[in-house]
């Protein structure tokens, strides 16, 4: 049981999105599709929800080609920003449809969760504020029961107290239901703790497909006055560096044994953000010199 993507890319208007896909998603386990913008997320999540079509390779679902037969697809839901609902569909036909298409689509406890983030069954959803519209998809999404959830930007526009009420209620219809859930954010630093894979495109190929835990173990920051910084630093892995004032922070791969205790130096663990900053392209050449 799991996505399997294999030699898979994607043209549109002559440019190449994405680019020789080679990706498992395992059973069971939550992954962050990660990546600076335009690097091919929300493509990838459309191309697996069969909404766009590979140019070059296939997607398996459970070991069934999704070109092949599309029954399989009622075991994925993708909550997307795309409209698609009828211009007129309130949120209770909205949550009907949903109960009609998706076998295990939980409509008690959906209503339970539109009731939380009081959301009127009989609004028209395309009339609803940014806000409430997000609600009401994640609210549809946390309640549908299907092995393989694909959510881009689940909590887009909402606010701290919101995303993470939101981030509770995806991990609460996970323990209800254990599945893949691929979850693509900006919001780096509030799903760390929420997801053991992380997968991460540049330029529409995979970067980094890595457990979290083993992603960060080895990533640090190192600050302090220039001269010691770059004593310390000699022969070791820098990813990249900032200078301010004659205190330089770089940003390292350590081993245990490197870390040592000096009264000069600030050593910290990098979190999962922090390291992808300085994993991913530096567009801007933000980096300083290596
Ligand atoms: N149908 C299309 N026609 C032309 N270009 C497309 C099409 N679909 C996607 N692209 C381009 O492909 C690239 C990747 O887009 P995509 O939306 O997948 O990126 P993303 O990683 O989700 O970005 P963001 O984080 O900004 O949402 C972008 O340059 C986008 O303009």
């Amino acid at each position: 049981m799991a996505i399997e993507i294999r030699g898979m890319s994607k043209t549109a208007d002559e440019l190449l999105v994405l680019n020789d896909i080679d990706l498992t998603f395992q059973e069971k386990k939550i992954y962050g599709l990660l990546g600076q913008n335009d690097s091919g997320k929300t493509t990838l999540m459309r191309l697996i929800a069969h909404l766009r079509f590979p140019s070059e390779g296939y997607i398996e679902i459970d070991g069934i080609d999704i070109e092949d037969d599309q029954d399989v697809l009622k075991q994925v839901y993708f909550l997307t920003h795309d409209h698609i609902y009828p211009k007129r569909a309130r949120l209770k036909h909205i949550v009907k449809w949903m109960g009609m298409f998706y076998p295990n689509f939980q409509t008690e406890e959906c209503l339970l969760l539109l009731e939380k983030y009081h959301l009127n069954e009989k609004a028209i959803f395309s009339k609803l504020p940014l806000k409430k519209k997000t609600l009401f998809q994640s609210c549809l999404a946390f309640s549908n029961d299907v092995d393989y959830l694909l959510l881009d930007e689940p909590v887009f526009g909402l606010d701290a107290y919101h995303r993470h009420a939101l981030y509770q209620d995806m991990l609460a219809s996970y323990d209800r239901y254990p599945k893949t859930i691929i979850l693509s954010t900006h919001g780096i630093d509030e799903i760390e703790e929420l997801i053991e894979r992380v997968v991460i495109l540049e330029d529409g190929q995979v970067l980094i497909n890595d457990e979290v835990k083993s992603l960060i173990k080895r990533a640090y920051s190192v600050k302090g006055p220039e001269k010691e910084v770059r004593e310390f630093l000699q022969k070791k892995e820098i990813l990249g560096q900032e200078y301010r004032r004659g205190i330089i922070k770089a940003y390292v791969q350590l081993e245990a044994d490197d870390i040592i205790d000096d009264k000069h130096l600030e050593i910290k663990s990098l979190n999962l953000q922090e390291l992808f900053i300085q994993l991913t392209r530096d567009v801007y050449g933000e980096r300083g010199d290596k």
